[in-house]
C-alpha cells in the first residue's frame, strides 16, 4: 500500500515512511492509494475475533511494509486488558431508550485517544529502531490528545515530545494529567491562544521544511494517518458489538472537533463496514454542523471561537476534513489544493452543489449541542440508566437522539470519561464523577510548564534550545 497527499504533490510513499514525515511536504495529508475492501466473507471471519486479532488483520491492509510477525506483536503488546481494562478492551452498552454506547475511554488517560496513541507509542519505537533514527514530536492538543502522547510516549528512547495547548482552557484534571509529568523527554507549552492557534503553530513548524528536516520533526495529531488507521479498528469492532449478524446496518455518532474520529469511520465506511449514517455531534464550535447542513465551510479565528464546557472539541478549523473533501471532490487533489489556500487565507469555501453527496453517497448528516443540552443530558443518562456520561459524549447522545430514525441503530462513540470534567458535572448532577483507581491527588503534583505566545518562532526557539541541551 502507497500513499499519496490530499494536495496532489507528494510521489507515493510507504507507511513507515508516512508514519514519521507529519504533514505532506505539498502542505497536504496522506491517504492510501485507495481504500482495501473488505468482502462479505471477511467480514463474517472477523465477527469472532478479540480486538487484538482484529486490528491486526486491518492495520496490516494499510502498513504493508511491516513485516506481519512484527506487526502482530505490536498490535497484541498494545491491545491488552492490562492497558484498557477489560478483554473486550472497547465494550459496549445499550440505553433504555436502545442507544448504544461505544465505551473507547478506559485507557491510561480516560480518553478515546489512547486507542490509538498507545499503537503510534509502540509503532514509532520499532519503525525508529529499525531505521536508527529519533524523532521530536511536535503535537497540539485541546485537552486529550496531549495526555494520550505523552503517556505513550513517556520513557521512549530516540522520542522527545513537545506539546502545545491552549493556556488556561483545559479542565484542572486535563492540565494535572500533561504537566504533572516529570519526564525528561516531555516538554509542555501552554499558548496564549486556542487550540487553533496551536494547531496553527504545528502546521507552521512542520512547512518549514529545512526546521522540520533538522530537527526531525514528527506529529501524534490526527495529521498523522496512524492515529487514523487505529481509530478504524473500533468501528469494526463497535459495529461487530451492537450487531448479531453482518446483514444488520448501524449508523455512528461522533462528537466531533478536529474530525479524526468520524474521518475513520468514514474510512471503516469506504471499505465496505455496513454503515448506515455518521452523524457529525458539534459543540457551540460548529463550523462542521454548518458544512453538513448548508455545504459551506467557514473555519473561524480564535475571536469567534466558544470556549464551552466540552473543550476538547472547542475547534473551528477541523484538520482532518481535508481527508474527508478530497473523497468528497473525487480524489481530485488540486481541487483540494485550491480550496486549502482559500482556507489558508483565511476564507472559506462553497461546496453546496456536492451537498447531496456528502448525505447520499457517503452518509454524512449533523447535529450540535449547548451547555445547556449537555446539562440536560448528563441528567437525562443519569436518571435513566445510572450512567454518568462526560461532556463530549453528552453532545454526541444529545445529537443521536434528535436525528434517530425508526429502527435505526445508533452507537454513540464515548469520547472520554466524566472525571475530566468534574465541573460540569457537578454542575449537572451535583456531586462528583466517579474517578477511576490511580488518579486521586493528580490536581496536588507539581506541574512542569512554559507558556508562549501564540508564534511560531518562539516554539521553534524553545525546540531548538532545548535538543541543544
Ligand atoms: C473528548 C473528546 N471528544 C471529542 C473530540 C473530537 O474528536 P475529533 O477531533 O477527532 O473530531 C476530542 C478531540 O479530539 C476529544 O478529546
Ligand atoms: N480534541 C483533540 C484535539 C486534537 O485533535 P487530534 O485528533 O488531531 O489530535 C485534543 O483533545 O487534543
Amino acid at each position: 500500500m502507497k500513499y499519496l497527499s490530499t494536495r496532489g504533490g507528494m510521489q507515493p510513499q510507504s507507511f513507515s515512511d508516512i508514519l514519521l514525515m507529519g504533514l505532506a511536504p505539498d502542505g497536504g495529508l496522506a491517504l492510501p492509494e485507495s481504500y482495501p475492501q473488505i468482502s462479505r466473507s471477511q467480514l463474517d471471519a472477523w465477527r469472532g475475533l478479540s480486538y487484538a486479532e482484529l486490528a491486526f488483520e486491518i492495520i496490516r491492509l494499510f502498513a504493508t511494509d511491516i513485516p506481519e510477525a512484527d506487526l502482530k506483536d505490536i498490535v497484541s503488546r498494545t491491545y491488552t486488558a492490562a492497558v484498557f481494562g477489560s478483554e473486550a478492551i472497547t465494550p459496549v452498552k445499550r440505553l433504555s431508550d436502545g442507544l448504544v454506547i461505544l465505551e473507547l475511554s478506559n485507557g491510561p488517560t480516560l480518553a478515546f485517544k489512547d486507542m490509538a496513541m498507545q499503537l503510534l507509542g509502540n509503532l514509532f519505537e520499532y519503525v525508529l529502531a529499525k531505521k536508527g533514527q529519533s524523532l521530536n514530536i511536535l503535537g497540539a492538543t485541546s485537552g486529550d490528545t496531549g495526555s494520550a502522547a505523552e503517556y505513550a510516549m513517556r520513557g521512549k528512547k530516540g522520542i522527545n515530545v513537545f506539546m502545545l495547548s491552549p493556556d488556561g482552557l483545559m479542565s484542572a484534571f486535563q492540565r494535572a494529567q500533561m504537566f504533572s509529568l516529570q519526564d525528561a523527554n516531555i516538554h509542555n507549552i501552554a499558548i496564549k491562544g486556542m487550540f487553533d492557534d496551536c494547531q496553527d503553530i504545528v502546521k507552521a513548524v512542520q512547512n518549514d521544511h529545512a526546521f522540520k528536516a533538522k530537527y526531525q520533526i514528527g506529529t501524534v495529531n490526527s495529521i498523522n494517518w496512524a492515529r487514523v488507521v487505529a481509530q478504524v479498528v473500533y468501528y469494526f469492532k463497535g459495529y461487530f458489538n451492537a450487531t448479531s449478524s453482518n446483514d444488520e446496518q448501524v449508523s455512528f455518532c461522533v462528537p466531533s472537533g478536529n474530525f479524526g474520529n468520524v474521518c475513520a469511520g468514514h474510512i471503516a465506511r469506504q471499505m465496505g463496514l455496513p454503515v448506515q449514517r455518521l452523524i457529525v455531534a458539534t459543540n457551540e464550535n460548529d463550523v462542521l454542523d454548518e458544512f453538513f447542513r448548508t455545504g459551506v465551510y467557514r473555519p473561524r479565528g480564535t475571536a469567534n471561537t466558544y470556549v464551552t464546557s466540552s473543550p476538547s472539541m472547542d475547534i473551528s478549523k477541523a484538520s482532518n476534513f481535508e481527508r474527508f473533501v478530497f473523497d468528497l471532490l473525487g480524489r481530485d487533489g488540486a481541487a483540494v489544493k485550491a480550496l486549502w489556500a482559500d482556507v489558508d487565507a483565511g476564507k472559506g469555501f462553497d461546496l453546496s452543489a456536492r451537498l447531496s453527496d456528502a448525505a447520499g453517497k457517503f452518509g454524512f448528516v449533523s447535529g450540535k449541542s449547548s451547555h445547556a443540552d449537555r446539562l440536560a443530558t448528563i441528567r437525562a443518562v443519569d436518571a435513566s440508566d445510572g450512567v454518568v456520561v462526560d461532556t463530549h459524549t453528552a453532545d454526541g447522545i444529545k445529537v443521536a437522539r434528535e436525528l434517530r430514525l425508526p429502527g435505526e441503530t445508533v452507537v454513540c462513540l464515548e469520547t472520554a470519561l466524566p472525571a475530566k470534567f468534574a465541573d460540569t458535572i457537578r454542575e449537572a448532577l451535583d456531586r462528583d464523577p466517579p474517578r477511576p483507581a490511580g488518579f486521586d491527588g493528580l490536581e496536588d503534583l507539581p506541574q512542569k510548564v512554559v507558556v508562549f505566545d501564540a508564534d511560531a518562532a518562539k516554539v521553534k526557539a524553545f525546540v531548538e534550545q532545548t535538543l541543544a541541551g
